[in-house]
């Protein structure tokens, strides 16, 4: 009993507690009526997490010293939650650090294949989605719900709803994560790219998904400014149609409550058409709107000048979630898919270079009269550079959508390049910058411990990018040019392991190129923790945190 409580739990404690304590005896049946391995230790971790989140609602409760509900305001101040936040932040680099050491491990074991060392649990086939999964959705994720949650609050000037709802999405979140990588490395997968998890997890990250959604719009409805920023408008595509995509591709049917095996509804030609809608937005509206959102929030922050064009950031939006959605089938061109759809996104693809740039641009020009901060601010630069790595990757991906084009590029590193530009060059990037900004407003920090440190990072990583997509654009091309060399009788030129041989130097200029962009970010993680834990205090005061211990 609640002796000497003034207050009664509330409805939302109430709820969530409840409906934690029904899924920890759910998980207990799963996990002793199944019959497979991978599904005992996931209902167990399931069981064990509910069980931990039930006993955070009630330990914050006993130990709340408010009696009444969370202040909205101190002193006529917004009384922000930072506590996920500050939780987003540093799984971020937690992630990160661990994504982008799986990266390194399975772009060695291509050069020296005996790194699988014969093992299932580290072969390619389940380190390389280990290392997708890891930098997307666990990094990139927790960047999103960090800097969504925080930007939502400074530019509505309002808390975010509910006590418990900003934790269990950031927390769920994480689960959802420990139980998708697990599964990877106990080998069960659904066979789908970068929608590999089973129904469960599946079914756990809509749960997740649809509470951040609440948190969001919450929060908007609360605002005190009348205007609804741009970034929040991007964040806002990226959970709607991210919720979209996630449920369409995952529509399956499972075989029984107590096994892993499902099967999805669509067949065939239709469901490779789903997969690759999915594929396709998923770096739509994961990769691109929702960093694009941190682009419209960080870049003005930091260069501390307004958006270039507002007029512009609003067509930008518009443009890009429009014609986004059209492109999917570039990524299934010579297939049985139709040749009209084939046609109709490539077409949609060379389009959606001129939003792209605009984008860029707005970007860019937002450093109109202050570009000398380039020379003096590298987390400025660092920002600034993932933009023109968010051209770079937005030219070269209309380039390859175009069907000639795409028959050479196609099943070689080329594609495996495109992608690390935008990945390790746009995401990567305005990721680090995001968090370089952050974490001193989070903590209360003067600054950063060491920006001669963010320079050496950003020189390190800079090469090891470069190093990266120039030895894949060379390996790919010629990888592409030796597959279809004829000679004068019409027999093929070169047997297959012959183009594998040609590759490996290339393949150990990569790895060494990931060596140093992870090397730069072990530097980073260095100056965060300095900064947190040496850093000088800032004189203003300190953005009001939750009153939700912070679990980190
Ligand atoms: C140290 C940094 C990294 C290294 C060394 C690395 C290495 C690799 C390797 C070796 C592959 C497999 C290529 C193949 O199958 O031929 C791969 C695939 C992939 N990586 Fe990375 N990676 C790194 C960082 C990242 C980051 C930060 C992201 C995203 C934010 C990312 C996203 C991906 C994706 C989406 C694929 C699959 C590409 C496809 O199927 O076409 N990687 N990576
Ligand atoms: C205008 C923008 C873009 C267009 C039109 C585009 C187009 C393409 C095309 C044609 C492919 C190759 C499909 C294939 O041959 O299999 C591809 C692959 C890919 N692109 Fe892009 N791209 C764009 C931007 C980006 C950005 C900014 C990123 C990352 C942040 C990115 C990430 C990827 C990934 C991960 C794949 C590999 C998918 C897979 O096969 O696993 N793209 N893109
Ligand atoms: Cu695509």
């Amino acid at each position: 009993m609640a002796t000497g409580k003034a207050r009664l739990v509330t409805l939302e404690e109430g709820l969530f507690a409840g409906f934690l304590a029904l899924l920890t005896f759910a998980c207990l049946i799963v996990a002793g009526k199944t019959h497979e391995g991978v599904m005992t230790f996931h209902a167990l971790i399931g069981a064990l997490a509910a069980g931990a989140g039930v006993f955070m609602i009630f330990n914050s409760y006993f130990n709340s010293d408010t009696s009444g509900p969370v202040p909205q305001e101190i002193d006529g101040k917004p009384n922000y939650n930072m506590g996920p936040v500050k939780f987003g932040t540093v799984a971020a680099m937690f992630w990160g650090i661990a994504g982008f050491l799986v990266g390194l491990i399975i772009a060695l074991q291509l050069a020296f294949p005996a790194l699988n060392f014969d093992l299932p649990w580290t072969n390619f086939g389940r380190l390389r989605p280990l290392h997708t999964s890891a930098v997307i959705f666990a990094f990139g994720g927790n960047v999103l719900l960090a800097t969504s949650f925080y930007v939502v609050q400074r530019t509505c000037r309002a808390r975010l709803p509910g006590k418990v709802m900003p934790w269990f999405v950031m927390l769920g979140y994480n689960v959802f994560i420990v139980i998708a990588g697990t599964g990877y490395l106990l080998g069960a997968t659904q066979g789908k790219e970068y929608a590999e998890p089973e129904w469960y997890a599946d079914l756990w990250l809509t749960i997740v998904w649809v509470f951040y959604l609440l948190t969001f719009l919450g929060t908007l409805w609360k605002r005190k400014e009348p205007h609804i920023y741009v970034a929040n408008w991007f964040y806002l595509a990226f959970i709607v149609t991210i919720a979209v995509l996630h449920i369409t591709n995952n529509l399956t049917i499972p075989v029984s409550v107590f096994g892993l095996k499902s099967y999805i509804v669509w067949s065939g030609v239709q469901d490779a058409m789903v997969q690759w809608w999915y594929g396709h937005n998923a770096v739509g509206f994961f990769l691109t709107a929702g960093f694009l959102a941190i682009m419209y929030y960080f870049v003005p922050k930091r260069a501390e000048r307004p958006v270039y064009s507002y007029r512009l950031s609003i067509v930008h939006f518009w443009a890009l979630i429009f014609i986004y959605i059209w492109a999917g089938p570039h990524h299934l061109h010579y297939t049985a898919l139709p040749q009209w759809a084939s046609t109709l996104g490539a077409t949609f693809s060379v389009i959606l270079w001129m939003p792209s740039w605009g984008g860029m641009i707005n970007g860019l020009m937002t450093l109109s009269g202050a570009w000398d901060k380039l020379r003096t601010d590298p987390v400025l630069r660092m920002l600034v550079v993932s933009v023109a790595f968010y051209g770079m990757s937005t030219f070269e991906g209309p380039l390859m959508s175009v069907r000639a084009v795409n028959s050479l590029s196609h099943y070689t590193d080329w594609t495996i390049g495109h992608v690390h530009s935008g990945a390790l060059g746009w995401v990567g990037y305005i990721s680090f910058g995001a968090l370089y900004c952050l974490v001193p407003w989070l903590w209360n920090k003067k600054s950063l411990y060491s920006l001669k440190l963010v320079n050496l990072h950003f020189w390190v990583s800079t090469i090891g990018i470069v190093l990266y997509i120039t030895a894949m654009w060379v390996s790919g091309i010629m990888q592409g040019l030796m597959w279809r060399a004829y000679d004068s009788l019409g027999f093929l030129e070169y047997s297959f392991i012959e183009t594998v041989e040609a590759m490996f130097p290339f393949y150990v200029i990569r790895a060494l190129g990931g060596g140093l962009f992870l090397l730069g970010a072990l530097i980073m993680a260095y100056n965060l923790w300095m900064t947190v834990k040496a850093g000088e205090p800032a004189e203003a005061e300190a953005p009001a945190t939750g009153t939700l211990a912070a679990a980190e």
